[in-house]
């Protein structure tokens, strides 16, 4: 067995598909470079991303490789038939990209990217809802399967998975044999103030991880003053690992004694106006250095 860990940096600090117009004159070029420069091993799909031989020319160039992809699925508002055909054209991109995973996360009634207070509002779905996403769930990860990916759901913030109450509730009705989890630190502790309990409880569902951190100030604040969830990421609530609330050694030292093996991504949305897209990857580059891998390195026996 043993611990396979592949290191990436999501897109969402240079471009954010959520808000376009962000960083909108970041290319390509300049976000893969990036990367490379903060030594990372890949990144995920954004949506400004071009089709899948052009890609994979720049990937290559700079030998990088495509975790996964946002999918944002309307099996409750569209029913299972829609999302199924609007999944295989996702999964077919990303199997050109050669992706690991494809991230699902059920929009219907979200206020992800609403004005609404995110603090206090979000959907609550109803049995009969409940029932039609899990059955559609396992649907769509037959189908991520054809094409040899993994379906991992992403429980977020202002949608109606998002509390660990909910992620239980998705985990115990859906087929662990073909819908995975995504767990990512920053939506579970803004949701719950907890990110160990969600770990522990479903780690054998966890295919994919995105270490986000949390400016507990900002999340404060953010909270007293109602924003939304675009307004909160705007005024600084995530950040990268080593710069909030999170300790990701706790974390990762779980993972390790778990024998995850898969991709770590490193996700933090910001405004790249104010916060150096690639400042940011270098500091989360060194607290990864620093704090995490010395674990791995302490795990193989060697003296530190
Ligand atoms: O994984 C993610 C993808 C984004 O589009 C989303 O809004 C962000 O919060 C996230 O965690
Ligand atoms: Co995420």
């Amino acid at each position: 067995m043993g611990t396979q860990i592949l290191w990436g940096i999501a897109p969402i600090g240079w471009r954010n598909d959520d808000i376009p117009e962000i960083g909108a004159g970041n290319t390509l070029q300049h976000l893969l470079s990036d990367i490379v420069v903060a030594g990372f091993q890949g990144t995920e799909v954004g949506g400004f991303f071009p089709e899948p031989t052009i890609l994979n020319k720049e990937l290559s160039l700079r030998k990088l490789k495509i975790a996964g992809k946002w999918f944002s699925s309307f099996i409750i508002r569209d029913g299972i038939e829609s999302a199924k055909a609007a999944f295989h054209e996702h999964c077919k991109y990303l199997q050109e990209v050669h992706a690991a995973v494809a991230v699902v996360s059920e929009q219907t009634h979200s206020v992800q990217g609403t004005s609404e207070n995110v603090f206090t509002t979000k959907p609550h779905f109803t049995e009969q809802e409940w029932s039609l996403l899990c059955t559609g769930l396992n649907e769509l990860g037959k189908i991520a399967e054809a094409y040899q990916l993994k379906l991992v759901y992403h429980h977020h913030m202002g949608t109606g998975v998002q509390t660990l109450a909910e992620i239980d509730r998705l985990m115990d009705n859906t087929d662990a044999n073909h819908v995975h989890l995504l767990y990512d630190t920053g939506h579970i502790y803004v949701s719950d103030g907890d990110y160990m309990t969600l770990l522990v409880k479903h780690r054998n569902r966890i295919k994919h991880v995105h270490f986000k951190d949390v400016r507990e100030s900002e999340r404060t604040a953010c909270s007293n003053e109602g924003l939304s969830f675009l307004q909160s990421f705007l005024r600084g609530m995530f950040t990268v690992p080593g710069d909030g609330c999170i300790d990701f050694t706790e974390v990762y030292a779980y993972l390790l004694k778990t024998d995850y093996s898969g991709w770590i991504v490193i996700e933090a949305e910001q405004d790249p106006a104010i916060a150096n897209p690639l400042e940011y990857a270098l500091i989360a580059r060194n607290y990864i250095d620093q704090n995490l891998l010395v674990q791995t390195y302490k795990e193989e026996g060697n003296v530190v």
